[in-house]
């Protein structure tokens, strides 16, 4: 069934749910005379929940055996108060809106003292895992046993489409493989670019530093992000940088950052609104659908996304007409990416669609790590004085730094990899299972594995590189603490490289990202550029928009929330609420 038939797919499940086991009654009732009278819609209702439950003992049942066949044991399952683990569900869906994040995954974890969990609700199996080596299974070694699978695909058909994150198999490969020569080394050393975006990022911050105002440094790094994407992408800059920005003191709460009112404010919020619908249709579960029964609640924004995109794509496949007809042959060096992408095919939904997906790919996370960095300049003003003398010792006070410079700089990959460690922008992802297998033998974390685990096919599971990153039996007790010598620590270090799954924030396997460099080239190239001329970062909260600041009641938790001034959330990626507002100062000597 095609993705976006959600609604006859849920009406075949509640056909097969109600009018099945209705049907199957209403026959017995036939063949043996029976007549029930005021008894008959207690009965048919009595008889649909002992037919679901029947069901689920006849799937344990099988699923049992499988698993005997499998040498593995069950995961265990959550075990809420109400029928169908509708608790546990509710518990879930209000702690996505006020708790640290990931922490309820967290609080199960312990609860049940194991770090792999089936969630069960409504009893369509669902499995989370925090564990490094079931995530390796599921991303890399067990690869082809995993997709994104028909679920997935559902809940981002609207959005992304035929994108390369929406898409398995053949169409996959096709993308992946138009897609990598793109971001090769020749091309995403190029920092003539970067430059020139860069000048435009730190023109913004020096006029708003002058008057000492601050800047929502999240919503200024996903201009520069995307303005670069674009003109990398597609050969035209997006401009975003220079369109209105949120007000410091009379900002609204976006639906991630700090909300504007002009036109890119549109194109982002519709960008933002499809992540939260996405995000939200996944917190939901398989019964989404029952909540845009009367529309698809994506389908306002991806028209104003339209409107931005459509010209470029109608403009690559003229362009392509035109010059297939003037003869003109040009190799792949000399086009853009979405030239080449429009040489592959006519459909511009296709195209849109794969060029939505790498925008969406470069801005958000990109910028996620810059933000974070920022804020842990702010909070760290050691790190910051270190990071600024390396960067002054190996790129000079003004110099723009080139590719060898750039990756001369130790420290600046330390922080940069320690940013990521604590706040990775992707930090968490479903697959689901072609057929039932074994995770294989884990559990470092609890003590005493107790076998190889039975995954279910056609199932879910969601895994947690974020807590994997701060499990403090990988990475000791300190492992929420922001420690950039950890990366520098020869001791330290070996742990890591002896089981690398502990560190994935790019993923791992035959999907790892392929714009790691890009994103790490550009991200080094901002942060250099913005030391030589800043040392200084201050957290503004009073600039805040309302709602956006940590609840008090984080304080008297446990792990990063006791300390943390910000926010992180996540819609697909990680963001800020409310955006980080930061004043950039710079020292009288620079
Ligand atoms: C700090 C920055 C970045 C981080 C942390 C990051 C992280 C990730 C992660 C975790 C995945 C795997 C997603 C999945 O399997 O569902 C991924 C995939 C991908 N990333 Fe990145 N990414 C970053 C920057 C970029 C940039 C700048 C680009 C492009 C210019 C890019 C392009 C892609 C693409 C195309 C994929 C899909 C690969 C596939 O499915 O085969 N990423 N990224």
């Amino acid at each position: 069934m095609h993705p976006t038939w959600y609604r006859t797919r849920l009406l075949f499940d509640v056909c097969r749910a109600l009018l099945l086991p209705s049907t199957i009654l209403t026959l017995i009732l036939n063949t043996t005379h029976t007549r029930l009278g005021f008894l008959t819609v207690p009965s048919y209702a009595l008889f649909i929940v002992t037919w679901a439950f029947g069901k689920c003992l006849i799937r344990d049942t099988v699923q049992a055996f499988d698993a005997k066949r499998l040498g593995a044991v069950p995961i265990t399952r959550v075990q809420g108060k109400w029928p169908g683990n509708v608790d546990v569900l509710y518990r879930m869906m209000k702690a996505f809106k006020t708790s640290y994040i990931l922490d309820v995954y967290l609080g199960l974890f312990e609860e049940y003292q194991c770090t792999t969990l089936n969630l069960r609700i409504f009893g369509v199996d669902q499995i989370i895992t925090m564990d490094e080596d079931h995530s390796k299974f599921v991303i890399a070694t067990g690869f082809h046993r995993f997709w994104r699978g028909t679920y997935q695909k559902e809940r981002m058909e609207s959005f992304l489409g035929n994108g390369i994150f929406n898409r398995d198999d053949e169409m996959w490969k096709m993308h992946r493989g138009i897609a990598r020569p793109f971001l090769a080394r020749e091309r995403i050393s190029d920092f003539e670019l970067f430059e020139r975006h860069v000048q435009h990022t730190l023109s913004i911050i020096s006029s708003a530093s002058s008057g000492k105002l601050p800047v929502e440094a999240q919503d200024l790094y996903a201009r520069f992000t995307l303005d670069t994407a674009s003109e990398f992408l597609f050969g035209q800059n997006l401009d975003t940088l220079s369109g209105t920005l949120p007000t410091p003191g009379k900002a609204s709460l976006g639906l991630k950052g700090s909300a504007t009112h002009d036109e890119f404010g549109s194109f982002t919020q519709a960008f933002e609104a499809c992540q939260q619908i996405i995000t939200n249709r996944a917190r939901i579960g398989y019964i989404w659908p029952l909540f845009e029964l009367f529309g698809d609640k994506t389908a306002g924004p991806v028209k104003t996304i339209g409107r931005w995109l459509d010209p470029h794509v109608e403009r690559a496949i003229s362009d392509k007409i035109r010059m297939h007809k003037a003869g003109v042959q040009s190799s792949v060096s000399e086009k853009t990416f979405l030239q080449h992408l429009a040489d592959s095919t006519n459909d511009p939904v296709l195209i849109r669609d794969q060029l939505l997906s790498m925008l969406l790919a470069s801005r958000d996370t990109t910028a996620c790590l810059l933000t974070f960095v920022t804020y842990f300049m702010a909070l760290h003003p050691e790190v910051t004085q270190k990071l600024r003398a390396e960067v002054l010792q190996h790129c000079g006070p003004t110099q723009a730094p080139t590719y060898e410079a750039i990756k001369s700089l130790r420290y600046m990959r330390a922080v940069i990899n320690e940013t990521l460690r604590l706040f990775p922008p992707v930090p968490l992802n479903v697959r689901e299972s072609r057929a039932a297998c074994a995770l294989p033998l884990s559990d470092r974390t609890f003590g005493e594995p107790s076998g190889p685990l039975y995954m279910p096919g056609k199932t879910n599971i969601v895994y947690l590189p974020l807590l994997v990153q701060r499990n403090t039996a990988l990475w000791g007790t300190d492992a929420d603490v922001f420690d950039p010598e950890r990366w520098l620590d020869p001791a330290r270090l070996s742990i890591y490289t002896s089981n690398p799954m502990m560190y994935a924030p790019f993923s791992a396997g035959p999907r790892v990202c392929i714009g790691q460099q890009y994103a790490l080239n550009e991200a080094t190239y901002f942060l250099v550029r913005l030391l030589q001329q800043y040392d200084t970062f201050t957290l503004v909260p009073e600039a805040q928009p309302e709602g956006s600041l940590p609840p008090e009641e984080w304080k008297f938790r446990r792990g990063r929330q006791t300390v943390e001034k910000i926010w992180p959330s996540a819609a697909l990626t990680l963001y800020v609420k409310g955006g980080l507002w930061v004043r950039y100062s710079r020292s009288s000597q620079s």
